[in-house]
């Protein structure tokens, strides 16, 4: 077998991607891409879980058509977010998406009935207002309480495809529900949202077999026999396996896309005092790694702008934009609250400027850089905290996902950070994906295989440092607006 193929779905994209190899070389072939985002009905944000499942089928039916009739097949996803299934197996309800406000304040709910210091103890996971553990207490309780299974998206449409219920872990921690010692749900946190371990499924590993695409989808649709096989899907946890082999210098990884998650990949949490307070994460990884990292805002802020502007420009055309527009004229606090889903992301942008006595961007060039800057000088303060959380150095940052492409801020990134930047596989999360496929069939030995494959396979792009003469006055700039938006974030 040595056709596999990955379902991508993140936040702002999905996409079908097959993978093949031969000598030693992964290839890759896109089937079908198509858009994803969520809708807001009656004050409440939501994701089209139908909408994403018929896009599975469809690009399933376009490779039959291409001439895969046998393949393997891996799903993975954006985080936390979840279906709730009847006793029928039926979904109860629309599927809410994380930016939903309904989250806005139920941290400091929680936090009178558990502190946040033992809820990290317990899950090792950052508060993020929006994990699963803060949208279940949010969540209608009657509805709640009919549950009689509690799915991750992932999880759901690997059930719609084969009637099988999981919780695969990479996921499953982003939950804040995950207890690092018994390596199981926690039952106090359980307790406090009046939810039993009977309504979650089995925990299931990156690798494992799930058997076949149902008989009633392969009658009702032309499809290829897929086997299915779990994912990290967690799509973070797939694209830190699909990051290069880095072979002699301490790496750490930002995976640049609707999120920028910058992390290290360990084979021990770090939930202690320290992390807690800069809000570092420890999400599970496959292969009983862990994914220590932050979430920063990322191009989460470049897309809403773009939005805003009527798409009136491409990516790459606002990258082009935001180099001829003056640097560091305008600058941030990426991680601010503020830009998680604003009632309008230019304003907030402008609003924030003013505030801070900076010049106002006004051009989708000056906003484009102003963001651009921003993230970089961001990366550039997270790195420094993970450097010291995990007793660096930090040598090299390896960049992969969507912002691979945009050559500025990977060039920003490598000035602010003063450190060597490689770039790429834009697709490092669908070659994760695939990886586990390929290992769990046999056909690659083990993730250090993939990874060397996939330094061989893909083009990285390097970025030296270039020294700024303003840096003295961009830093101090930066980090009295990080500072001072710091005592508002989730850090
Ligand atoms: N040619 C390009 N030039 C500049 N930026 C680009 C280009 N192509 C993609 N991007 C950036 O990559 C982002 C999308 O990244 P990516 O495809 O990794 O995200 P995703 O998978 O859709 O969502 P998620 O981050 O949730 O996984 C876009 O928002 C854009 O900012
Ligand atoms: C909500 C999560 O933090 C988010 O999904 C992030 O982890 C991610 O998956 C980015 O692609
Ligand atoms: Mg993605």
């Amino acid at each position: 077998m040595n056709n596999h193929i990955a379902v991508d779905i993140g936040a702002s994209s999905g996409r079908l991607v097959l993978g093949t190899f031969k000598d030693g070389i992964i290839s890759l072939r896109e089937i079908h891409r198509f858009s994803n985002g969520f809708a807001e009905r009656d004050g409440s944000c939501f994701w089209d879980i139908d909408y994403l499942f018929d896009q599975i089928i469809s690009g399933l039916q376009q490779a039959k058509a291409n001439g895969i009739t046998m393949c393997t097949l891996g799903i993975d996803t954006w985080a936390v977010d979840y279906v709730l299934l009847d006793k029928q197996g039926n979904r109860l309800q629309e599927v809410y998406a994380y930016r939903d406000r309904r989250t806005d304040h139920v941290i400091d709910e929680v936090g009178k009935l558990i502190s946040p210091a033992a809820v990290y103890e317990k899950t090792g996971i950052q508060q993020l207002t929006f994990n699963t553990l803060y949208q279940l207490f949010a969540h209608d309780t009657a509805e709640l309480a009919q549950a009689d299974q509690i799915l991750l998206v992932p999880d759901y449409l690997y059930y719609r495809l084969t009637g099988r219920k999981l919780n695969e872990i990479t996921n499953a921690s982003t939950t804040q529900l995950l207890n690092l010692q018994t390596r199981d749900y926690d039952e106090d946190l359980l307790d406090l949202l009046h939810l039993t371990r009977e309504q979650f499924p089995a925990l299931a590993e990156p690798g494992e077999d799930l058997g076949f695409i149902s008989d009633t989808l392969m009658e009702q649709y032309d499809l290829p026999q897929c086997r299915l096989i779990v994912a990290a899907t967690h799509d973070t946890a797939s694209a830190v396996l699909g990051v290069p082999a880095q072979s002699g210098r301490s790496s750490a990884y930002l995976s640049s896309g609707t999120w920028s998650l910058l992390g290290v990949e360990l084979r021990q949490p770090i939930h202690d005092a320290k992390a807690m307070h800069v809000n570092y994460t420890n999400e599970w990884g496959a292969y009983g790694t862990y994914r220590f990292l932050k979430n920063i805002m990322g191009l989460w802020l470049i897309q809403e702008v773009r939005r805003l502007d009527g798409e009136r420009y491409s990516f790459a055309e606002l990258a082009e934009l935001a180099g001829q527009a003056e640097s560091f004229r305008s600058l941030i606090p990426c991680n601010d609250p503020r830009f998680l889903n604003p009632e309008h992301m230019i304003e907030e942008i402008r609003t924030s400027c003013a505030e801070t006595g900076q010049p106002v961007p006004e051009t989708p060039g000056e906003l484009a850089r102003c963001i651009f800057d921003s993230l970089a000088l961001s990366y550039r303060t997270y790195l420094a905290e993970l450097e010291e959380l995990t007793a660096g150095p930090i040598e090299v940052l390896q960049i992969v996902g969507g912002g691979v492409n945009n050559a500025l801020l990977c060039q920003l990134t490598a000035d602010m950070i003063g450190r060597e930047v490689l770039a790429g596989p834009t697709e490092s999360t669908a070659l994760g994906n695939l990886v586990v496929q390929m290992i769990s069939v046999g056909n690659i030995a083990d993730i250090e295989e993939a990874r060397a494959m996939i330094q061989r396979s893909f083009g990285i792009e390097s970025y030296a440092p270039r020294p700024n003469p303003q840096m003295d006055e961009i830093l101090n700039r930066w980090n009295g607006l990080h500072s001072a938006a710091a005592g508002r974030t989730s850090k």
